[in-house]
């Protein structure tokens, strides 16, 4: 196996970096040195051991942040399934681009780096400030009635995740991964009615906020689509190649990465995570690297939920997207972190222990 050729598959395969059950174990037992009742500081605490363990360190941290927001178009729109037209997501890209979206004020809120990187736009965005323009095609195909994507193309928006974590300044505490393309939502659900074998309507949504009759309309329209693909859907790649979106394939292959590189990653809401779920049912070592950020109001989130093996650190009522509401749970982790390496122990403080 050659780990370098970015056209395969193969790399996909290669083993996630064991977590340090060393320093899990040593942040465990500081935890129950610090002065405070053990689990006084309840989810603060599994979070900075959880830090330490991806970290192999006895002093995790959040400080250094990078967020990556990938962006595409998506063929399905054509089927009138988002409240907003396609060229939305070309103009977000120069928002991006201009730093006016939710994503670059959190990024510089939280002191964070930020790229765009664009898989393929309807319109080109060459020579955008902070945008790496890298099209696959001007859009995925309408997967109703075809594959989103050719083998190669899906080989390509993974590896472009791929790339982007193995390219990240070797001192990154941690990635996060945005997505903007205008019907994506769609695509994350079909993904998820395929992934948890629930029904069209149960994994189906308002997205950036359709009617009650257009969100039954995008049901119909997903359902469609997996009629069609089932008797093809045998394994997860398979599915995200024919329902799937470049930036959900290239978020795919950067959880993947992040994994194999050993970095920890937030992730972001509802098309993220599925994404991220993706990621897991391929290699299901990948979720050790992954923390889930919140609880998107996108109405399939708690199905979603269910196939990971934690929960949300937050529950904002947020549904944009970009990588905002992993955005806005940093500072938890940062404190969370600090909590554990700046407290005083009971020996240090002179405090005394429980009885
Ligand atoms: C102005 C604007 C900014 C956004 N930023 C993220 N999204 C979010 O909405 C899209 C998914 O929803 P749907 O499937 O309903 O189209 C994605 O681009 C997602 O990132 C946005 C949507 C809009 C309109
Ligand atoms: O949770 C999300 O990621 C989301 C939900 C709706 C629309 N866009 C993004």
């Amino acid at each position: 196996m050659n780990p370098t050729n970015i056209t395969s598959f193969e790399w996909l395969a290669l083993p996630a970096k064991a977590l340090s059950e060393d320093h899990h174990t040593q942040a465990l037992e500081r935890q129950g040195q610090l002065t405070k009742p053990v689990g006084a500081l309840g989810k603060l605490e599994a979070i900075a051991v959880q830090m330490a363990a991806m970290q192999a360190t006895d002093q995790p941290q959040a400080e250094r942040v990078h967020i990556t927001v990938f962006a595409a178009d998506h063929g399905v729109t054509a089927e009138g399934v988002s409240a907003f037209p396609q060229i939305v997501t070309t103009e977000m890209v120069k928002n991006f681009a201009r730093g006016g979206a939710a994503i670059n004020v959190a990024a510089r809120f939280l002191g964070a780096s930020l790229d765009v990187c664009n898989l393929g736009t309807i319109t080109p965005t060459e020579h955008l400030n902070g945008v790496t323009y890298q099209p696959i095609a001007a859009q995925t195909a309408n997967f109703v009635d075809q594959p989103a994507m050719t083998h190669e193309q899906l080989a390509t928006a993974l590896a472009a995740g791929r790339t982007r974590i193995q390219t990240l300044k070797p001192n990154t505490d941690l990635f996060i991964g945005g997505e903007m393309g205008i019907g994506n939502t769609t695509s994350a659900s079909a993904l998820l009615a395929y992934l948890l074998d629930i029904s069209s309507a149960d994994a189906t949504g308002p997205g950036t906020g359709l009617s009650a009759d257009g969100v039954n309309h995008k049901a119909a329209v997903i359902d469609k689509a997996l009629q069609f693909h089932r008797p093809y859907l045998e394994t997860p790649l398979e599915a995200l190649r024919r329902l799937g979106g470049f930036e959900i394939a290239a978020l795919c292959g950067a959880y993947i990465a992040c994994a194999q590189e050993g970095l920890p990653c937030l992730v972001d809401g509802f098309i993220a995570s599925v994404a991220a779920l993706v990621a897991c049912r391929i290699n299901s070592n990948v979720e050790g690297w992954l923390i889930l950020s919140h609880y998107s109001a996108e109405p399939a989130y708690g199905k979603l939920l269910s196939a990971f093996h934690q929960q949300p650190l937050l529950a904002l009522g947020m549904r944009l997207g970009e990588g905002s509401g992993a955005a806005a749970a940093v500072p938890l982790i940062r404190l969370a972190c600090q909590l554990h390496n700046q407290m005083a122990t009971f020996a240090e403080a002179a405090v005394s222990e429980s009885e």
